[in-house]
């Protein structure tokens, strides 16, 4: 079943058009990324979902409900992370959570989300002295707290340590798996390849792709490329001939073959012809970063890839 329906979405501030024509939908269960440059219009879309700001036009479903004329049953079924969350200093994270709780009509058991993002023993202590990793584990318990049926996170683990990360995201599996459809929003390709199911990629105020990652990265990477080196004499006739094949550059005795298609194995089973060896033979592999630039003309801002 579907779970979210945006159609045509449109947003301007101002002279300025923030969303241009935005539709998806994300179906139950699903974890469906957002990613696209800064000022894209990704924030502006899914505070809309959230019923956080009026589109101008365009038709928005959760869960059959519509955000703004619906509000009191979209806020019951919704959960909102939203980027840079804050909170009164002195408030504890007991407190927080028994607060928002008491804002909905079935809300979760949140000794248990306290459980689950591992701030058991953090439960008297204030905010201000949260680490910017527990702030950020607090905020993604308030955005269950109401036991919603989807939620909608926006920059989730910026911030956080290569370590926190990673826990973040396995904890982010384990809400799915309780059966929460996720909307999230990130800077991080990563981040975006490891959790979605599929993904938008928001461009210019419009939306440039939708598919699997794996998909996003095959429909951006129809060129791969192939090296090796080689321990003895070859012919570049041998790879030059196959249908595969697109380009050959060669120096000294480091060969890069440039093609589409089956490049790979064509290229293995051509040199196992002429009983050439391949030395470190590796292919150039594509990834979410590739498949940004394809779709966007820009090299993501924050990819941790290198560092993580
Ligand atoms: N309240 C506002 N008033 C005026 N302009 C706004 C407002 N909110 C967003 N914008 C502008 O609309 C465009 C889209 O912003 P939005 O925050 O939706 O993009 P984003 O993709 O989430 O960006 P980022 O990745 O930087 O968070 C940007 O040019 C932004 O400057």
């Amino acid at each position: 079943m579907t779970a979210l329906e945006v159609r045509n979405l449109h947003k301007r501030y101002g002279p300025h058009v923030a969303v241009e024509d935005v539709s998806f939908t994300v179906e139950e269960g699903e974890i469906f990324g957002i990613i696209g440059p800064n000022g894209a219009g990704k924030t502006t879309t899914v505070e809309s979902i959230a019923g956080l700001r009026t589109p101008d036009s365009g038709s928005i479903s959760v869960l059959g409900f519509d955000p703004i004329k619906d509000q009191a049953e979209v806020r019951e079924r919704l959960g909102v992370q939203l980027q840079e969350s804050s909170f009164p200093d002195a408030i504890k994270v007991a407190e927080a959570l028994e607060l928002y709780s008491s804002f909905y009509r079935n809300p979760a058991d949140w000794r248990e989300l306290l459980e689950l993002l591992q701030l058991t023993e953090k439960r008297d202590t204030h905010y201000k002295a949260l680490s910017g990793g527990q702030k950020q584990r607090l905020s993604i318990a308030l955005a269950l707290v109401g036991n919603p049926e989807v939620a909608i996170l926006d920059e989730l683990t910026t911030g956080l340590d290569p370590q926190a990360r990673r826990d973040t995201w396995s904890l982010i599996e384990r809400v799915r798996d309780t059966g929460v459809t996720i909307l999230l929003v990130t800077h991080f390709m990563d981040e975006a390849e490891r959790l979605s199911d599929r993904i938008a990629v928001i461009d210019g105020g419009r939306v440039a792709a939708v598919d699997t990652p794996v998909g996003l990265i095959a429909q951006a990477s129809a060129v791969q490329q192939v090296r090796f080196r080689v321990s003895q004499p070859l012919d570049s006739s041998v790879l030059t001939e196959l249908p595969e094949v697109t380009g050959v550059e060669v120096a000294e005795d480091r060969w890069l073959v440039t093609g589409r298609g089956q490049l790979l194995s064509s290229v293995a089973r051509a040199l196992g012809r002429v009983e050439v060896v391949a030395h470190d033979l590796r292919v150039d592999q594509r990834n979410l970063d590739d498949a940004f630039v394809a779709f966007t003309g820009r090299a993501p801002e924050a990819s941790e890839r290198k560092a993580g």
